[in-house]
């Protein structure tokens, strides 16, 4: 094939120098995709695809109108493209293309999303990475920024677990695009983690940026050699070069970002509660297990007016903190918001007119705001004198917390920026800045002159039908004005050939012609020549307009900020009203202490029965416990028994998500609540569809187990359910029962254990500080009744057959359960029931000695000993035998309980069949 030229030859050679996926390349008025890409553009958004002819060749090709690209490009973006795009520019001898920005899924300005977009940089130096568990030692930094609000925040972390914790890290910012930094790009164990755990788009960025001379240069250049000092990273480089990287990455995609990124915030290992991605999925605080949004934590608790708060908010929950005085701030601004309803209510409707701040002040740099989004920035600046009247309206407000975080912004530079927007833009300004009607009178006196010059010649055209229709006598007459003709006079067929002379014919239609004079010509020279002024003008004063809000980026992430957070508390404020929330006292201490709790979540939908939760705070020091020896010490590792679905889960995931939810700075669903601070919430969720999936999910159960015994301390929280279900009931016991006592003699985190593995309650009786709870339920006459309410001491029996039957087990299978289960429950026997006589024989499985007996028979013979055959001389026919045989090889303590159950109904298909 000949190599393309023209046109497409000019695309197919910008589009080898970019290394994005998809370019889109400016042709006149349109936008136009070719080749491949054009069919890939074509197949995701649904265009039409035509043929471009060029010096012989025919290539495919899809266009969009120049001003609908934004959202072409912000659609292939989602689907996780990165699109370059070449605009076109006039040159001395015609025009010229080049590619100007490179839109990719971390750097997307025009987002529709209202949740933050991160765009992270991971950087390793030293360690060595061959343990994919532990992971390993050496320093591994972090930045994230989100160019849509110009948030920027950078961590390092040094040591054992180095990686892994750098991970971890990184999952809770949910990234939408990820720079792997050199060291990381060969780690197949670090991206494989990284692609499992989030969609990021993993990009491969100049290994130049991540250098650490040319990132700290940078990264001073950017933010001021100061600040790198103040935030205490000067000496983090790791940190360093992740920073670096971003900011060059941002830069280098061209999307004019970069300086909305104004503040450098760094954080430490400790700022944070430590939760995994697995414990933000098991608790579903954005997302529930089956993926999708409803029924979330955030879901339900989000009444935010804005989408800033709701974004402040969705962060909070995804990041909780350990710092008290924080919290306890959080908490007396929600406090104060509950106690003053109309207030409350007044500030929600003020911030519900409120727009977007922080990522305004991104369009404003960017130069992508239009004169609609600075009218949206003056409108919500303003806003904030009417919250402040709020406030200072009443004692309660004005008293707590609330009132500082206004005195945070500079209110005399906010008031004249939104004065100043105020006076220059008019009140519903055009979605275009390039035709005019932006600026108000009065903003500017030669545009003003400009625009008094371009009314009078519009007024001079408004008033010539009435003019003509007089010096003609024609009475079928107007003047209007079209793209092809510009400004032309019209008359009606049957008069127009009573025009005058000076009338110049230039159409004619089915019941009309059209004329031109020459007064008119010259009078529509002026009014284009005035109008083209008058655009040129206003883009241009709008275009400094829109820089010297920039300039105040800032201010405005600030504001935005201070208003996100206002709505965040007073959304916090609103559910506890509505549910009853309380206050948690906050303690450094390590007792969890729930009067009447309840499940967040699951008190939405359900007549919820409340619960208490008492775990101890002091704990006596190891050696001084094991030196005493004695048994009734603290309460710090409740092992959870309790019937299928009685709500054992239920009952754990309450008390981390009442951690959570305190560590928030939020209110709790509880009647009262005592909370000691933890560093961190891990948990171990098993669900009972493993079982049928096999090992490979028992790996990942233990994988699961073995970070979370790794990486909790004695200050965290841990939350275990059926661990060790996924193998062997005795291989599962003994995981479990080890677990428990390296967690309670060597990790001593505070933890809660569901099982059903019995066994385990007998822990408490030789472990000092595990206790046993159980949730109850009521059985009489086969028929269980859950009671939800957590007593006590262990559970006395399994209900697992109950739900059997709940589930729609058939009948048969449910019925023979039960019998099986008494006869284990007895230690008696099972008996293997036979068919195809009336009168069907028994034979019988005696469980004390091991072996088979028919029911008749007075003497038990040995299962090896070939009684099966004997049974079988005495009448069973081939298909029971078969069943009784196999029943004799089964060790019933080796299988797991739903395989079991599976057998027997197996079994009766085959003893039904014969
Ligand atoms: N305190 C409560 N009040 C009302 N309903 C509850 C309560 N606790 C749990 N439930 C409901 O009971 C059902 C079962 O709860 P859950 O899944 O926690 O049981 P489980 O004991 O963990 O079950 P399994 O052992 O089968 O995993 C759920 O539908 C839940 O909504």
């Amino acid at each position: 094939m000949t190599e393309a030229t023209g046109i497409v030859g000019e695309f197919l050679s910008l589009k080898a120098d970019s290394d994005a996926d998809l370019l889109a390349m400016q042709c006149g008025d349109f936008y136009e995709f070719f080749d491949e890409d054009a069919e890939i553009v074509a197949d995701e958004l649904d265009l039409k695809v035509s043929q471009k002819s060029s010096h012989g060749a025919s290539y495919p090709m899809a266009g969009v109108p120049v001003d609908d690209l934004t959202p072409y490009v912000s659609a292939l973006v989602e689907r996780g493209y990165r699109v370059a795009v070449a605009d076109q520019h006039e040159t001395a001898d015609g025009h010229a293309r080049e590619i100007t920005r490179v839109v990719t899924p971390g750097t997307h300005l025009e987002t529709t999303d209202d949740a933050a977009q991160y765009l992270a940089a991971v950087v390793g130096t030293g360690g060595d990475s061959s343990d994919p568990v532990a992971g390993a030692d050496g320093s591994y930094g972090l930045a994230v920024a989100d160019v849509t609000t110009g948030q920027f925040h950078v961590t390092q972390l040094d040591g054992p677990d180095a990686r892994t914790r750098i991970q971890t890290e990184l999952y809770k910012f949910d990234p939408a695009e990820v720079l792997p930094g050199p060291d990381l790009r060969g780690d197949d164990d670090f991206l494989d983690r990284l692609r499992e755990r989030t969609d990021a788009a993993l990009t491969v960025h100049t290994e130049e940026s991540f250098a650490p001379g040319r990132a700290r240069h940078r990264v001073r250049d950017h933010f001021g050699p100061e600040t790198v000092d103040s935030v205490g990273i000067a000496d983090d480089d790791a940190a360093i070069c992740a920073a670096g990287a971003v900011l060059s990455y941002v830069e280098d995609t061209g999307v004019g970002t970069l300086a909305s990124i104004t503040r450098l915030q760094s954080y430490g290992a400790t700022d944070h509660v430590n939760l995994d991605a697995t414990t933000q999925r098991n608790l579903e605080l954005t997302e529930t297990m089956q993926g999708g949004t409803d029924g979330s934590l955030f879901d339900t608790i989000d009444h935010t007016a804005t989408a800033a708060g709701a974004r402040l908010l969705r962060e909070w929950l995804q990041r909780p903190r350990r710092d008290r005085a924080e919290l306890t701030r959080r908490q007396s601004c929600i406090a104060a918001l509950t106690e003053a309803a109309m207030a409350r209510e007044q500030l929600c409707e003020t911030l519900s007119d409120a727009y977007d701040l922080e990522r305004l002040a991104s369009k404003a740099v960017s130069g992508s705001a239009d004169a609609r989004d600075l009218r949206a920035v003056a409108g919500t600046l303003s806003l904030l004198e009417t919250v402040e009247d709020v406030i200072d309206e009443d004692d309660r407000l004005a008293d707590s917390p609330l009132a500082d975080a206004l005195d945070r912004l500079d209110r005399e530079v906010v008031a004249d920026l939104a004065a100043e927007l105020d006076a220059a833009l008019v009140d519903d300004p055009p979605g275009t800045v390039r035709q005019g009607g932006l600026f108000c009178r009065g903003y500017d006196e030669e545009l003003d002159a400009v625009i008094e010059r371009h009314e009078d010649a519009l007024e001079w055209l408004e008033t010539l039908p009435d003019r003509e229709k007089e010096t003609t006598g024609i009475t079928h007459l107007s003047v209007d004005r079209n793209k092809t003709d510009g400004y032309y006079i019209q008359v009606g067929k049957s008069e127009a050939d009573d025009v005058p002379d000076r009338y110049e014919g230039i159409k004619e239609l089915k019941n009309s012609k059209r004329f031109t004079t020459d007064e008119l010509q010259e009078r529509e020279r002026a009014v284009f020549r005035l109008e083209e002024q008058r655009h040129e003008m206003e883009y241009e004063l709008f275009g400094d307009l829109r820089e010297r809000v920039a300039e105040d980026a800032t201010l405005l992430q600030d504001a935005g900020r201070v208003l996100a957070e206002l709505d965040a508390v007073a959304s916090l404020a609103i559910h506890a009203v509505r549910n009853d929330w309380t206050r948690p006292e906050l303690t450094d201490g390590r007792e969890l202490d729930v009067e009447a709790g309840r499940h967040p979540v699951v008190e939405q939908t359900t007549e919820f029965v409340p619960n208490d939760l008492r775990m101890d705070g002091a704990t006596s020091p190891p050696d001084q416990e094991r030196a005493s020896g004695h048994a009734d010490a603290d309460r710090q590792f409740l092992i959870v028994t309790g019937p299928n679905m009685s709500g054992k889960s239920t009952y754990m995931r309450q008390a981390a998500l009442i951690t959570l939810l305190a560590q928030v700075g939020s209110f709790v669903p509880a009647r009262a609540a005592t909370v000691g601070l933890v560093d961190g919430i891990y948990t171990r969720v098993g669900a009972l569809d493993e079982l049928a999936q096999g090992r490979s999910t028992f790996m990942v159960e233990m994988q699961e187990l073995s970070n979370i015994l790794h990486s909790a301390t004695d200050d965290s929280l841990v939350i275990l359910d059926e661990v060790g279900r996924g193998t062997a009931t005795y291989d599962g016991i003994s995981i479990a029962w080890a677990a428990t006592e390296y967690l309670h003699n060597e990790v001593r985190a505070k933890t809660l254990f569901a099982t059903h593995y019995h066994e385990l309650t007998s822990l408490a009786d030789h472990l000092d500080r595990v206790h046993n709870v159980h949730v109850a339920a009521d059985e009489s006459d086969g028929d269980v009744t859950f009671l939800r309410t957590v007593r006590d001491g262990p559970t006395d029996r399994s209900y697992g057959i109950h739900v059997a039957d709940l589930a729609g087990v058939p009948e048969p299978v449910v019925d023979r359960s039960r019998t099986v289960l008494d006869r284990l429950r007895e230690e008696k026997a099972i008996e293997a029931k036979g068919s195809g006589s009336s009168e069907p024989v028994q034979t019988v499985f005696d469980v004390n000695a091991g072996g088979f007996k028919r029911a008749d028979e007075s003497e038990t013979a040995t299962a090896d000993g070939g009684t099966a055959a004997e049974a079988s001389d005495g009448g069973l026919d081939p298909e029971t035998e078969a069943v009784v045989e196999e029943l004799t090889e089964l060790d019933v303590n080796e299988t797991p309980p739903v395989e079991l159950l599976a057998t027997v109904q197996q079994w009766q298909e085959q003893l039904d069949d014969g």
